[in-house]
């Protein structure tokens, strides 16, 4: 029996509910305290460290932002990604930007995996501790989620088959908990949900972190960040990223916006990595794999916020950087009105620019990861991707016309994907293992 099942099952009181549904509703989990506590204990985390993430620093004062990346590869650029610092002039203060919030969770999850493995020696999951029958009653979980993983994302899906067995279940049930917590504010329900149920969607989460699951998807989940190098903080970070999607339509710039991303789609990428690997001939750093992760679920929320603009006013929202319309002499009454003019098709160009930049900086990433865990992600790298071209296609008319990449150029897609996944790490030293 797995370690989970063996805490549940001498857990008084608390029984895994048989359920596994994906849209089951949360209302029936018990309220428990959460604790808001995030540890600040980077173990052997040095300053060198946060100098190699790639950076980005604003030049606010005229929109110029310089791009700079510090891992040896300089880039200038007139359009912003991140703001690393932002002055606050009328509190008297340096604000720290949501960038380096963001490189926060990066750094504690990398010096996590680093704790549980150091930097050599053979990674995989921890073993199975198990008993007969509620080994069954896991695989039957895992088996569920990659029922669901197969409904909702099938080129996903099999992409993950090429994934050792451990790796497989283990993204599985991530992707459930991702979909099951998207659903609660995007799904059928989301006009019932509030706040205190997103606080009791945490709480049920640290409980499964505990090894105590809700139910049986719970289940799959808590067995595997029982297994792999898992940190919390991205999960409750996506959780973070629901309340805001409760309480705030509009982004001010693109910090928020960032910040954003970053809760719904870069904790995605976080979580993802330890699970997936990392390439025992990779010579990057631990951090800068994260970053590249990480840079892939923003560009990949930016690329979705860019196609669905009209969709999103539909229903009042608005995520593009209000100030950044602002400068291009747009509005919101501009995007309810649903016009595309010149103004309108310079503004989408600058926004895909910087989409693409976060592409690019998540490609350097890829491969570096096991060569198993590749080919997925090029995969939905490629065809993401491909949704910027389309809205060129369109004319950048996003207001009416969503952009989707063909069956055909996906099909397409699949075997590019995996040419570029049989590229190795580009140095090919001695193997240290990093997962
Ligand atoms: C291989 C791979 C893609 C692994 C990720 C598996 C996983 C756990 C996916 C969960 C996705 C999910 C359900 C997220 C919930 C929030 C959400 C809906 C985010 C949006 C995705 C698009 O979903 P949606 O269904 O709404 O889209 P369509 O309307 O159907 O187009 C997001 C835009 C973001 C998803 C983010 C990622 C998939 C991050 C990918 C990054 C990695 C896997 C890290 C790769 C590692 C390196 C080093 C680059």
């Amino acid at each position: 029996m797995s370690v989970t099942l063996l805490w549940v099952a001498s857990f008084p009181g608390l029984e895994v509910s048989r359920s596994t549904g994906l849209f089951d509703s949360i209302q029936h989990v018990k309220f428990l305290d959460s604790s808001k506590v995030m540890s600040q204990d980077y173990g052997s985390i040095r300053a060198k460290d946060r100098e190699r993430r790639w950076r980005f620093y604003s030049l606010s004062t005229d929109m110029k932002y310089t791009c700079v990346g510090r891992s040896g590869i300089e880039r200038a650029s007139n359009f912003p990604m991140v703001a690393n610092v932002l002055a606050n002039p009328a509190a008297g203060e340096v604000a720290v930007s949501s960038e380096q919030k963001v490189y926060d969770v990066v750094l504690k999850q990398a010096s996590l995996v680093k704790r549980k493995f150091g930097s050599k020696g053979e990674i995989d999951a921890r073993p199975d501790i198990a008993l007969p029958g509620n080994l069954s009653l896991l695989s039957e979980a895992y088996d569920r989620c990659g029922e669901i993983c197969a409904e909702y994302a099938k080129t996903f899906y099999l992409g993950t088959l090429l994934m050792t067995p451990e790796r497989q279940r283990a993204i599985w049930a991530i992707y459930v908990w991702c979909r099951r917590t998207d659903e609660l504010v995007d799904g059928p329900n989301a006009s019932q949900i509030t706040p205190s149920a997103l606080d009791r969607w945490e709480s049920r989460l640290e409980e499964l972190f505990q090894g105590r699951p809700f139910d049986m998807l719970d289940a799959a989940l808590s067995d595997t960040v029982a297994r792999f190098p898992v940190d919390i903080q991205p999960f409750k970070d996506m959780i973070e990223g629901m309340r805001t999607d409760l309480k705030k339509s509009r982004y001010k710039n693109f910090d928020e916006l960032y910040l954003y991303c970053y809760y719904v789609a870069g904790t995605v990428g976080i979580m993802s990595v330890p699970i997936m690997g990392i390439s025992p001939y990779s010579q990057a750093t631990t951090e800068s794999v994260y970053n590249a992760a990480l840079a892939l679920g923003i560009a990949n929320q930016l690329t979705n916020i860019l196609r669905d603009v009209g969709e999103d006013a539909s229903r009042g929202r608005v995520y593009l950087p209000q100030d950044e319309l602002a400068q291009a002499g747009l509005s919101d009454d501009d995007i309810f009105a649903g016009k595309v003019t010149d103004k309108w098709r310079n503004f989408m160009k600058s926004q895909i620019k910087r989409a693409r930049m976060f592409f690019d900086e998540a490609e350097k990433g890829v491969t570096e990861l096991n060569e198993a865990s590749r080919w997925p992600v090029w995969a939905s790298l490629l065809l993401y991707r491909q949704i910027l071209d389309e809205i060129e296609a369109n004319d950048y008319n996003n207001f009416t016309r969503r952009a989707y990449v063909s069956k055909a150029k996906k099909f397409l897609s699949l075997p590019v994907a995996f040419a570029r996944s049989v590229v190795p790490p580009s140095k090919i030293l001695s193997p240290v293992m990093k997962t």
